[in-house]
């Protein structure tokens, strides 16, 4: 598989969580209209925010119809709909603040707030779009904060072509844009490698899923 390596957040020590300034984030151009931008290390003590919200969000461990099986989603979930407070402040400041940065290009604000909870490396999401809503046919935005541990999400054009592999944890910040959910599908796959869990947040406009 060819791949495209950015560089991720690897550390994380600090107790203090707080945000930094959204300033020196970076746009990659994927392709067929599609970009991510990258902002590495956007919240410090991500460590220490990884912990607290995997011991307090009420998190669900969801089955589903695979075929003739109905197996385990290999992850664990909790959804926060438009105006339902986050469990912790920080993560409502965040979503204040790209709605604040990406107001003129995204024209509407972040409102839900999505949050998957990796335990380990047998944990993972398959390849899709988020295209139950809005996203099969406009153009949107997903921004992705992680905490705990780095996992790689993986990005490749529906058409086929190279993946690009971007390793996010440690208080990292993606946001996909453009067509990305469309023309693009994105992965976290198992890995051998994941040194603990990791929770990933991600914010979405209304009707956006
Ligand atoms: O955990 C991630 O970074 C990706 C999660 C994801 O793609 C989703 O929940 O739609
Ligand atoms: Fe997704």
């Amino acid at each position: 598989m060819a791949t495209h390596q950015l560089q991720g957040s690897l550390f994380d020590q600090s107790d203090d969580v707080r945000l930094g300034s959204l300033a020196g984030i970076r746009r990659t151009v994927l392709g067929d209209g599609a970009w991510i931008d990258l902002l590495p290390g956007w919240l410090s003590g991500a460590d220490a925010l990884f912990e607290q919200l995997a011991t307090e969000v009420p998190w669900k461990a969801e089955r589903r119809q695979m075929y003739e099986r109905v197996v385990d989603v290999p992850r664990l979930l909790a959804f926060y709909g438009t105006g339902e407070t986050l469990p912790h402040p920080v993560l409502d400041e965040a979503r204040r603040a790209l709605s604040e940065h990406y107001a003129d290009e995204l024209g509407e604000a972040f409102t839900t707030a999505g949050l998957c909870h990796y335990r380990d490396g047998r944990d993972s999401v398959a390849w899709h779009g988020d295209r139950i809503g809005r996203g099969a046919r406009e153009n949107t935005m997903v921004a992705i904060l992680s905490v705990g541990a780095a996992r790689d999400l993986l990005l490749r054009p529906r058409r086929g072509g190279a993946t690009v592999r971007q390793p996010l944890g440690h208080g990292d910040l993606i946001v996909m844009g453009g067509s990305c959910q469309r023309t693009w599908e994105h992965a976290v796959p198992k890995s051998t490698r994941a040194s603990g869990g990791r929770i990933s947040i991600q914010f979405r406009p209304h009707g956006v899923r």
